[in-house]
């Protein structure tokens, strides 16, 4: 079994003893790193332009500056801006402020993998990576939990980055579920994977096409809405609680059987072999390489086809019922915010 690191294993003393760490975004990560390094007692300030995420930051009681004040003024920079507009923000507002001995670290390996970033020799360069996001990061910490999480040393030119990595995580509360190490290559390959082909596009696919499916049959909207997508989270709750043996002692026999009978009807062998190109495209960098010109050239793909997406009739359902739902409304209040900030932007 790879090594877990908990709680109980790291000192973090090395970066909270006179250290101070700069958060370099303030949107789904930014937030719950500054916070939850705050609440564990670690000297945090935030770097970001301007604008809403500047607001919300100085209104949660941060000292807030420019990204280079705060690149400048800190020991630990991590940048948790969006990974397609980090190179512009680096190379102008963070690489001219990286002194010797200093500590550049990432949540995710994208620039640093695909040589959009190249740091110099002499600071150290690690990613932590939370295993969730960046709502639940903060939630969970609050709730006295965690998120699970990855480390990465890419760099080590003071010969103290892995410590000062896991000291990292056990502020943002990861350790507290468990951290294990990995390598930039690895982080960057798996989680592209992992949000692409499982947790957000197979699974809306999934979720949109067993909605149709029941609607075009001539079923209820709102009853389809239910069946496929408010109950996924009840079933997946059950698995993270204890696997799906635990998932399959809740639910009926029935259900079971049609779970062994149907389930590999529909993912069948022929997904994996698509997974398989999915990841080729991931390792040989045709992905991240066409990310990026969609990014050089104003996101035309990408925003018609948020546009579809948002237009899709299960989410004009699901608003409505969702309405009805306080308990759950309340939850999200803060993930919506992000969203209608991002739809603006
Ligand atoms: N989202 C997640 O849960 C996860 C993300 N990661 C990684 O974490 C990193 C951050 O991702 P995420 O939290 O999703 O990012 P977000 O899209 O939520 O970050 C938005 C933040 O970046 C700021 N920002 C955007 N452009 C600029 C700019 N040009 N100059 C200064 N600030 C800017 C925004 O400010 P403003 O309000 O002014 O627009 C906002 O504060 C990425 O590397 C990602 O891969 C890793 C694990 C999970
Ligand atoms: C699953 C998507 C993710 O990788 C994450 C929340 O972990 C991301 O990039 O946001
Ligand atoms: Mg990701
Ligand atoms: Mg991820």
């Amino acid at each position: 079994m790879a090594k877990m690191y908990y709680d109980a294993d790291i000192n973090e003393g090395i970066l909270k003893d006179g250290k101070t760490i700069a958060i370099i975004g303030y949107g789904s990560q930014g937030h719950a790193h500054a916070l939850n390094l705050k609440d564990s007692g670690f000297n945090v300030i935030v770097g970001i332009r301007p604008g809403k995420s500047f607001d919300q930051a100085t209104a949660d009681g941060l000292e807030v500056l420019t990204v280079k004040e705060a690149a400048e003024k800190a020991d630990l920079i991590m940048i948790l801006l969006p990974d397609e507009r980090q190179k512009a923000v680096y190379d102008a507002e963070i690489q001219p402020a990286l002194k010797a001995g200093k500590t550049l670290v990432f949540a995710h390996g994208f620039n640093v993998h695909f040589d959009q970033i190249k740091p110099p020799a002499d600071v150290d360069v690690f990613l932590v990576a939370p295993k969730g996001p960046g709502h639940l990061v903060r939630r969970t910490y609050e709730a006295g939990a965690g998120v699970p999480g990855l480390f990465a040393v890419y760099q080590d030119a003071t010969g103290n980055a892995k410590e000062l990595a896991l000291a990292y995580a056990k502020g943002i509360g990861a350790t507290r579920a468990g951290v294990l190490e990995t390598t930039f290559k690895e982080e960057t390959e798996t989680d592209l994977f992992g949000e692409q082909a499982v947790l957000c596009g197979s699974t809306t696919a999934i979720v949109k096409a067993g909605f149709e499916t029941l609607v075009e049959a001539g079923y209820q909207p709102e009853l389809a809405y239910f069946e496929t997508l408010h109950e996924l989270k009840l079933i997946v709750d059950l698995m993270y609680e204890g696997g799906m043996a635990t998932m399959r002692s809740s639910i009926s026999d029935t259900a079971e059987w049609g779970d062994f009978v149907s389930g590999p009807r529909i993912i069948d062998a022929s997904v994996k072999d698509r997974m398989k190109d999915v990841l080729t495209d991931i390792q040989d960098g045709t992905f991240a390489r066409e990310w990026i010109k969609e990014n050089e050239t104003d996101r035309p793909k990408y925003n018609a086809i948020k546009k579809a997406e948002s237009e899709h009739q299960i989410e004009e359902v699901g608003a409505k019922l969702r309405a009805m739902m306080p308990f759950i409304n309340e939850g999200k209040k803060q993930v919506k915010k992000e969203v209608v900030n991002s739809a603006q932007n």
